[in-house]
């Protein structure tokens, strides 16, 4: 079946569809990343976006549920220039085209991805339909009966036999990945969605707390903002991508729009305090005003290589970090993983300070 994607600027490919045959309407941005499409597809973080995988082969190595970062997958739609005919692991349960019409997602192979990277690299990232059907009405009209869809945030609790702290994690969309990471830095978790009162997260008498990654533009999340004022004065806290980005509004810097976005597995940051660059993976729209940060109480703590954007935070005062990349990986590298280590460090000594005070 001919499917057609049309950016709102009039530019259209046509290819062949797979996946769930309906229409998709979101932003359009793309992922350098050679592997991880399903980690990809399942990050909340990219809810409502119809993700290029610029890699020109995608879905090699099949569908293995154990790599899932969310129960449904959060993108639009996916676009590859050609999906693999024989994928073959030894973990595969299912192929990519028979995940992605389970998770209702449509997909579109057979365009030139070059083209549309080298398209939003200089316009900028758009607004796209994906559509088995040319479009008959104007594109904003066809754009807005579209549905989108919402992250899903639950309460759940994650526990292990080796636990030494309690963390809650404020939802925004969070990756199963940071999850698995506390965990395996012997913490329990509490996951609560972001809308949660202040006393009902005290009453879980948390260690510290965590700050999830999370779709769209932070400057939509006003309202959290106070919850983090508070947070941070009464706990160790930490906060990756859109975590990071909502706490440095909560301290009166400004975020930005980024032209494309990062969105890969090879972004090499550099750590000011030891001048090491470690390289990581990515996924984000918008990142921290540098500039803004002068008259608040944050530190820039790292920065990337390429465009020289923020990436990591530090609190003057107080046990409070953050980062823009993701150490969790999942995909990707590695190398930032000891960041989960850092947020442990903070609360076990703010313990150690509290019990020595009582
Ligand atoms: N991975 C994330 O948390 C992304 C944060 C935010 N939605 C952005 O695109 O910048």
């Amino acid at each position: 079946m001919k499917s057609y994607l049309v950016l709102e600027d009039g530019l259209t490919f046509a290819g062949d569809a797979f996946g769930a045959h309906i229409a998709a309407a979101g932003e359009v941005v793309f992922n350098t990343g050679m592997t991880g499409y399903q980690e990809a597809i399942t990050d909340p973080s990219y809810t409502n976006q119809l993700i290029t995988f610029t890699y020109p082969l995608i879905g090699n190595y099949g569908i293995d549920a154990a790599h899932n970062q969310a129960k449904a997958a959060g993108c639009a739609a996916i676009i590859v220039r050609q999906l693999a005919d024989l994928p073959n692991h030894y973990a595969q349960q299912m192929n990519l085209d028979e995940f992605l019409q389970q998770q209702n997602v449509p997909g579109i192979q057979g365009i030139d991805t070059r083209q549309l990277t080298k398209h939003i690299r200089q316009q900028g990232t758009l607004k796209a339909i994906l559509t088995t059907q040319p479009l008959t009405v104007p594109f904003m009209a066809a754009y807005a009966a579209i549905k989108q869809k919402k992250a899903p945030l639950e309460r759940a609790t994650f526990t292990t036999p080796q636990a030494q702290q309690h963390v809650v994690l404020i939802d925004f969309g969070t990756k199963q990945a940071i999850i698995d990471q506390l965990l395996a830095q012997h913490c329990n978790v509490d996951v609560v969605p972001y809308t949660t009162s202040l006393s009902a997260i005290d009453a879980l008498q948390p260690d510290g707390i965590f700050l999830s990654n999370g779709p769209d533009d932070p400057a939509d999340y006003q309202a959290a903002l106070p919850l983090i004022q508070a947070l941070q004065t009464k706990y160790p806290l930490a906060g990756i991508c859109l975590g990071h980005q909502l706490l440095a509004l909560a301290n009166g810097a400004k975020t930005y729009k980024l032209q494309y976005g990062h969105r890969g597995l090879n972004h090499p940051v550099k750590n000011i305090a030891t001048g090491k660059t470690i390289l990581t993976s990515q996924n984000h729209g918008y990142a921290v005003a540098a500039d803004s940060l002068a008259d608040t109480p944050l530190q820039m703590t790292a920065y990337e290589l390429n465009d020289h954007s923020v990436e990591g935070l530090r609190h003057e005062s107080l046990p409070v970090i953050s980062v823009q990349y993701h150490p969790e990986a999942n995909p990707g590298p590695t190398d930032a993983l000891g960041f989960f280590t850092e947020f442990c460090t903070l609360m076990n000594t703010n313990k150690t300070k509290k019990s020595s005070v009582a």
